[in-house]
């Protein structure tokens, strides 16, 4: 056959197959009578857009508000909008593994970890050996270290309230100056939020801080692990780009960013290993309990690859997703200063000096405390988007729907956390709705919000760091209200963290001013809020 004929019989054949495709797609797939977009139900190119632009959380909400509780997102994948869902799908006893998504994670063949294991068996074993370093007694051990950073946020703020913020205001600042009371220019707290956890988590991972509080030497990092969760999203999303390696054209950016994280976390696993249990017998962080972690039912710990594949988890599991909360938590609270006022009442009230702050009931009492860090995660979940779990030989029901084996099905967390059903006024920041004796509907009102909160996600793939992050979070929130009276940066600078602000503010969903805006990169990247700090009357900081 000549070429030219030759290259016409391989394109038609192309093109029939692909007609031929999107055909079984739209017409006789088994989830074809499902609603969802065009092309989303064709090809896998369309979330795939949707992971990139980092709108995805967004897209999941606006097409349950077009489409209904239940819509078909991608070719073979369901998303369902409901609470029941969340336990038929994540609970202990649901018929599903993790899906394919999540091959795209780890960075070699040999350091798949706890959480992109998708054989349960596997990640039961995992999973059990990790779980010695989150006991409640390896998170009071760890307390010392997040402490010592928590102090380091507090006199960087501190410090920040000394400085003069321009030769305007120079006068005033001369006025306050003695008392050291004065406000402080405006804080990015997106940025200080991530040097804390990031601080937080090199010292319990790799044994030696990053050191980002301060010094600008390490900061790099953070758009690394940046770098690194966005391709991992992207890539798993649409696994064609994973396997064919065409982030590297399409997304160089991205994937450089993610190589040269991977290389970072390797050589400072690398380096923390040599030092083992012996080289440092008092230091308890992640790694010690890594290294000495047997599996009771093998008696298996873990090998070098395994212990930098986890450690590198550990990292962007713990250091994004609890800097994102956090900076949430301090929006709302800058953006509504009587819920502030509030909790400043409450912790000043319930401890005696800032040392006193520290893991214990008194902290964990804290009920309102707890409650703005519930409601900022709430409104603006860390990790936003729907985590695919594959259904399995039998298949699964979910809402009365039977999925067969084979199925991706999930439950989007932004959308299920703004659904009215579960949260009366969902776009209102209302802590007082996780509180039995304050919130309107009293405590079936709690148990119905309960019943869908899940920025944590549950069953036996949740986060086993939750403690963790609450410990963390609680210490710092309560550690920087008991000290500081804050407020909002005045005029621009206020608006950054904002909806309705810049480019993006004209996307729908995007223009809620008083909504905390998150851009889904698997966990979040975030920019904002610009906060000013005073120390209050009273506080004082030992530097
Ligand atoms: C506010 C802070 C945090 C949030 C919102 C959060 C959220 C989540 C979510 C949604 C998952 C499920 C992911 C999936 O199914 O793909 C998860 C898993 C996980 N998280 Fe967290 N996380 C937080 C903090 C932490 C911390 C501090 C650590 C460790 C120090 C951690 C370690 C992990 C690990 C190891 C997994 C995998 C669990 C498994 O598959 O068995 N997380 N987290």
């Amino acid at each position: 056959m000549p070429l030219t004929a030759t290259i016409v019989a391989v394109v038609a054949a192309f093109a029939v197959y692909i007609v031929g495709v999107v055909v079984y797609r739209l017409f006789f797939h088994p989830l074809a009578r499902y609603p969802g977009p065009l092309l989303a139900k064709i090809t896998g190119w369309h979330a795939a857009y949707h992971a990139w632009r980092g709108d995805r959380h967004l897209e999941f909400w606006r097409c349950h508000e077009k489409y209904g509780s239940i819509y078909r997102w991608a070719p073979n994948s369901i998303s369902v909008n409901t609470n029941t869902a969340l336990k038929d799908i994540y609970g202990h006893r649901a018929n599903v593994r993790k899906a394919d998504f999540y091959t795209a994670f780890p960075p070699t063949k040999d350091t798949f970890n706890t959480h992109s294991s998708i054989d349960r068996a596997a990640h039961a074993r995992k999973r059990r050996v990790l779980s010695h370093a989150f006991s409640d007694s390896a998170i009071k051990t760890m307390e010392g270290h997040i402490l010592d950073h928590v102090r380091a946020l507090c006199t960087q703020l501190l410090g920040a309230t000394q400085k003069t913020r321009s030769p305007q205001l120079l006068e005033e600042k001369q006025a306050e100056s003695s008392s050291k009371r004065g406000w402080s220019a405006p804080q990015n707290m997106a940025s200080w939020t991530n040097y804390l956890a990031f601080d937080v988590m090199g010292d319990l991972c790799f044994g030696k801080p990053f050191r980002m509080l301060t010094s600008p030497t390490n900061r790099f990092a953070t758009d690394l692990v940046a770098s690194a969760s966005h391709r991992h999203l992207i890539c798993g999303t649409y696994l064609p780009i994973h396997k064919y390696h065409l982030d590297k054209l399409l997304f160089r950016r991205i994937a450089a960013g993610r190589a040269r994280y991977m290389a970072y976390s390797k050589a400072q696993a690398g380096e923390r290993a040599k030092i083992g249990i012996d080289g440092a017998p008092d230091r308890r962080d992640f790694f010690y309990y890594l290294l000495q972690a047997r599996d009771p039912e093998t008696g298996a710990g873990f090998a070098p690859a395994e212990l930098w594949g986890e450690s590198n988890l550990l990292i962007i599991a713990g250091s994004d997703t609890t800097s994102t909360a956090m900076s949430a938590t301090l929006f709302y609270l800058a953006h509504h200063p009587e819920c502030f006022a509030q909790l400043a009442r409450d912790v000043r009230a319930a401890f005696a000096s800032l040392e006193d702050i520290r893991l214990g009931p008194a902290l964990t009492t804290q009920a309102y405390l707890r409650a703005c860090i519930d409601e900022a995660m709430r409104l603006s979940p860390s990790v936003g988007g729907l985590l695919p779990r594959t259904v399995l030989p039998g298949g699964l029901a979910v809402d009365g729907h039977f999925f067969p084996p084979g199925t991706d099905l999930g439950v989007p967390h932004y959308a299920v956390h703004h659904n009215e059903a579960y949260f009366a006024e969902p776009f209102v920041f209302e802590p007082s709705r996780w509180l039995p004796d304050e919130a309107a509907g009293g405590a079936d009102a709690v148990a119905r919000a309960q019943s869908a909160f899940c920025p944590f996600s549950i069953g036996p793939r949740g986060c086993i760091g939750k403690t963790m992050a609450y410990a963390e979070m609680s210490l710092t929130i309560a550690r920087l209200v008991w000290a500081f009276d804050l407020r909002l940066a005045r005029g621009e600078a206020g608006r950054i963290g904002e909806g309705g602000w810049g480019e993006a503010g004209r996307e729908w969903g995007r223009e809620k001013r008083g909504e905390y805006q998150l851009k889904d990169t698997f966990t979040s990247w975030k920019d904002g809020p610009m906060v000013e700090f005073k120390l209050r009357e009273g506080a004082e900081i030992i530097e």
